[in-house]
């Protein structure tokens, strides 16, 4: 089945708040374009930038659109190159002549280059807040996007933190990034934990996510989507626990096993329900 070309209602973006995995690959592995489609990942994003080589850039655009132009059971989305790059124009160009449903921006520094990126493929964006300068712009940046996705790779060479730096460095970045998401009304994401034999300790990142406000996380391997969606989703207990405060809350503040409620705390529990389907 083929998909209309050049889809261009940026009103028609998919409901990005339900996303948990994001699933980059290079989209010079043609491999793992069938892998990702079969996946279990709830957004795929097929990279033309730092997971491809110079030399297969042409190839690896090509093979975007073309995989884009079959259908996919989630959205999919393009990273483009960065502005300033030689790849940028041909990348945008080809992506807003394609079907995927959504792009990234890398490396976004500034409102007005995200907004210029937004007009000219015409599709939803999100941006990668990947650099100081990236943090320090979120909340402009924010206004534009469809959703915030931490760089934390680029980031932290950008920081010029250590190699194998834990999180703790990053913290503050990661918040000002959730901030900014949450002050434009728009989903974020976070970054990309790069161990392939993992033990807990993705688990533990994807925990760590969630607790500073991620709507998700990045991923680079099929094998992490399992463990991400199961992180980011709500377990029974938690769900049970919306159910009873949504069924015993009638307004103001309020008792509810010896805790205090409030309104809020019932849009919260709505939220876990929505996320929990139903
Ligand atoms: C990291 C990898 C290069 C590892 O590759 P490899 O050792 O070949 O993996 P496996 O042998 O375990 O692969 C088994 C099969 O799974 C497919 N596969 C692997 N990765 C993916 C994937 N991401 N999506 C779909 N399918 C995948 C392989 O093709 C094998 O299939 P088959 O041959 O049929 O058995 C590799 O995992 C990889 O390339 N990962 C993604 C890298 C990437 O996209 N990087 C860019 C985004 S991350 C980033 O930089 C974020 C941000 O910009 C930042 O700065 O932080
Ligand atoms: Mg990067």
């Amino acid at each position: 089945m083929s998909r209309a070309e050049g889809k261009s209602d940026i009103s028609a973006a998919p409901d990005l708040f339900a996303v948990r995995s994001l699933l980059f690959l290079p989209a010079s592995n043609p491999r793992a374009i069938v892998r990702a489609r079969d996946s279990a990942a709830d957004l795929v994003v097929l990279d033309l930038e730092d997971a491809v080589k110079p030399a297969d850039k042409a190839a690896a655009r090509e093979a975007a659109v073309a995989a884009v132009a079959d259908a996919w059971p989630t959205p999919v989305a393009i990273r483009i190159n960065g502005v300033g790059t030689e790849w940028h124009s041909l990348d945008v160009d080809a992506v807003a002549q394609s079907a995927a449903d959504l792009f990234v921006v890398p490396r976004a520094t500034s409102a007005h280059l995200v907004r210029n990126d937004q007009a000219a493929v015409g599709k939803p964006v999100l941006a990668m807040i990947e650099t100081a300068a990236g943090v320090l712009g979120a909340a402009e940046i924010a206004q534009e996007c469809a959703g915030l996705i931490a760089g934390t790779n680029d980031l932290r060479a950008d920081l010029r933190l250590p190699l194998g730096a834990d999180r703790a460095p990053i913290c503050t970045a990661l918040q000002m990034i959730v901030l900014a998401a949450r002050a434009a009304g728009v989903p974020v994401f976070d970054g990309v934990f790069n161990q392939l034999k993992y033990g807990d300790g993705l688990a533990a990142e994807c925990a760590h996510g969630r607790m500073l406000g991620f709507d998700g996380k990045s991923l680079i391997h099929p094998d992490q989507i399992a463990p991400c969606n199961a992180a980011f989703s709500p377990g029974p207990d938690e769900v049970e626990r919306a159910r009873q405060l949504i069924a015993a809350y009638d307004g103001g503040a309020q008792r509810h096993e010896d805790e205090m409620i409030e309104r809020m705390h019932v849009d919260a529990a709505r939220r876990v329900l929505a996320r929990a389907g139903g």
